[in-house]
């Protein structure tokens, strides 16, 4: 077999095209047909059995004819929507076809009339393909094939590679059994099971390689030319129970998506994280620098929520790391639960929802207040503190805020200079800051005493940002009146654990397992964002919305590859960049560059023809922290 040459026998049905193409034929022959469903079935029913080896082909064949009923004329419109139905990494591959038009063997158990047309827009030639020819009568109705055809016996596709007496290496690529059975034969170097569009157990595991699409085989075998890299090497790993939409996004995208329920703590994030390319998590798992360590392919850190503290985002820059959140999706939801809350603590619902569940009527007014004129102080007026202030307005509250960066007032709402002057105003205090490690236990004490006696208070931030024990203290003591928390500094990892607080069994406390933004709405509106944010960031290097990345929204790659350079932020490493490409003689399309005071990012524009030894010169450039082709 050798010559140095390669030989690519490749497999029509379910592998050039995505679908069985009598399947189709089916779906056309019996249009009207009374039987048409049941029939339309038991052919799929029979093509399974076929393909998984557990029925003998010709009759395979001849039952499946039978019951098609199909004439000369369906062929047209068969052709008509396979042509549609090629799979799409062959579509995306057409280079690949045409460079090695003499070497591409269409080897199948199908039937030329339909095949040829089909592979020929794809440079396969006519005489290369491999396959059964139907018969017809007079009319034209399909009555048989020719059974001659070795191609319609089992090991047909052995027999024919046989007589075919191929110099060089030979590939296989398909979906089947008799596809296999090339390789069994000792016919073939390799046999590379093809699942883009079906996958069958017992060929999975029998396969030298499985191959999610044409892109993977093209990539081992060091022929990609369409893309840069196969989307099925990128290894998602999602905790936390993110909504399924956010997973089948990212496998639609063609991802490798592995799904934990729950968050990990740090050594078993440190064992998993190894391999993976696409981190997806809420608000528990710490990603930290030792996690990022023990990452060695990682490129990008979702987190499906708005909050970023758990993640190191320091130590993500370092590594070249880019973080993505969702700023917007869940504020509405968070802010519907701290009116629901404001209002149930003014009336100590639970407490006397609590009391009647356990049978005591306690009918009176004592305690009870309408918020309508409170005052209400919102701490962080940010995007769920500002969308806060205007719902709770139109309730009747008097909104006051204070934010550490100046903010403007929405509706009527009144700026406050200071902390402590919020805090001496209002009758409610809710916090919405963000996580940021200087807001640790900036509320206390010394923040309870300047409150209002019998003020309510809300925590619906993080959880290390209020003094727990003074806070109890404040509520036991009765100068808080009644506290909502929905965010704890220790929180269990899953529904398993149990949850452990000094604030279990006090008064008119309601305690909510951080579900501020756990609605179905929220859950798929971050869903979608964040899973959109990271294939941009994959598919053309655009970091619009990152949280550690200087953001730049990049124009899609036309006619060009795109070369990613992200470097330590040291002067000069632009210009080192620049004299590489023109050491190399590189025409730049077009450049953007944005630093941050850790990282410079890079993005040039090159056209496609270059001397492939300037990649290795770009990423040998020192400070150089990640480096990528896009194309
Ligand atoms: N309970 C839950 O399920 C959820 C909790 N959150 C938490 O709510 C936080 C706020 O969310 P957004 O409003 O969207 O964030 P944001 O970033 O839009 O607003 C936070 C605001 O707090 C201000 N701030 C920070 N520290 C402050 C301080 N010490 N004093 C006064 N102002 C301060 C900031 O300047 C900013 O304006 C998130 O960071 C997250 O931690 C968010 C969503 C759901
Ligand atoms: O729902 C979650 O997991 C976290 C919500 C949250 O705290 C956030 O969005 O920051």
């Amino acid at each position: 077999m050798r010559n140095g040459k390669k030989n690519f026998i490749i497999d029509f049905d379910s592998t050039f095209t995505q679908v069985e193409a009598l399947d189709v034929l089916a779906e056309i022959s019996l249009e009207g047909h009374p039987e048409r469903k049941d029939r339309i079935k038991k052919i799929k029913d029979i093509t399974d059995v076929g393909m998984n080896g557990e029925l003998n082909l010709r009759e395979s064949l001849d039952q499946r004819l039978a019951l098609l009923d199909a004439h000369k004329k369906d062929l047209e419109s068969l052709v008509e929507r396979l042509k549609k139905q090629v799979s799409k990494s062959f579509k995306r591959n057409k280079e690949f076809f045409n460079e090695h038009a003499d070497r591409i063997f269409i080897i199948s158990n199908g039937f030329k009339d339909f095949i040829v047309p089909i592979v020929s827009e794809y440079h396969v030639k006519p005489e290369n393909v491999f396959a059964n020819s139907f018969e017809f009568d007079e009319s034209g109705k399909i009555v048989g094939y020719d059974r001659d055809n070795a191609l319609s016996l089992n090991n047909g596709k052995v027999e024919q590679l046989r007589k075919l007496n191929l110099q060089g290496d030979v590939y296989v690529i398909g979906d089947g059994y008799t596809d296999y059975e090339i390789k069994v034969a000792g016919l073939a170097n390799k046999f590379y099971a093809f699942t883009e569009n079906v996958e069958r157990e017992n060929i999975l595991e029998k396969a030298d390689h499985v191959t999610p699409s044409l892109d993977e085989f093209l990539y081992i075998n060091k022929m990609n030319t369409a893309i840069s890299y196969p989307k099925n090497r990128i290894n998602v790993l999602l905790l936390e129970n993110v909504h399924p939409r956010a997973i089948e996004q990212m496998k639609h995208e063609g991802y490798n998506v592995e799904v934990y329920p729950a968050g990990l703590d740090e050594d078993e994030l440190c064992e998993k994280i190894k391999n993976v390319s696409v981190l997806g998590i809420r608000s528990k798992t710490q990603v930290t620098a030792r996690v990022l360590e023990s990452a060695n392919r990682l490129i990008a850190v979702g987190a499906f929520c708005i909050g970023t503290n758990q993640i190191d985002l320091e130590a993500c820059l370092k590594k070249g790391v880019a973080v993505f959140n969702a700023p917007f999706s869940n504020t509405r939801s968070v802010v519907e639960l701290a009116i629901a809350e404001i209002i149930a603590l003014m009336r100590k619902l639970f407490d006397r929802s609590t009391f009647m569940h356990q049978g005591k009527w306690d009918k009176s007014a004592k305690g009870s207040f309408e918020i309508r004129g409170k005052s209400l102080g919102i701490i962080g007026y940010g995007n769920i503190g500002a969308q806060l202030s205007v719902l709770a307005e139109s309730l009747g509250l008097i909104v006051y805020y204070y934010d550490v960066e100046e903010k403007l007032a929405l509706g009527n709402a009144r700026k406050c200079h200071s902390l402590q002057e919020l805090l001496s105003v209002s009758d409610i205090v809710t916090l919405h800051v963000d996580g940021r490690p200087e807001n640790k236990n900036m509320f206390g004490e010394e923040q309870f005493n300047i409150m209002r006696d019998k003020a309510i208070f809300l925590n619906l931030s993080r959880g290390h940002v209020v003094d727990i024990a003074a806070l109890k203290a404040n509520i036991e003591s009765g100068k808080i009146a009644g506290a909502a928390i929905d965010v704890f500094p220790q929180e269990p990892k899953s529904n398993n654990e149990e949850f452990i607080s000094e604030l279990r069994t006090l008064p008119n406390t309601i305690l909510s397992p951080h579900i501020g933004g756990s609605t179905i709405e929220a859950q798929e509106n971050i869903a979608n964002f964040v899973p959109n944010k990271i294939m941009d960031y994959i598919n053309t290097g655009s970091t619009s919305n990152s949280v550690n990345f200087p953001n730049l929204q990049l124009p899609t790659l036309e006619n060009a590859h795109r070369l990613i350079h992200i470097h330590e932020n040291m002067p000069g490493i632009l210009a080192r960049i620049n004299k590489v490409l023109a050491d190399h003689d590189i025409n730049i399309v077009g450049q953007y560059l944005k630093t941050n005071e850790v990282i410079g990012y890079v993005i040039t524009d090159i056209d496609k023809e270059y001397d492939k030894e300037v990649i290795k010169a770009l990423r040998n450039i020192e400070h150089t922290i990640k480096f990528r082709v896009l194309y």
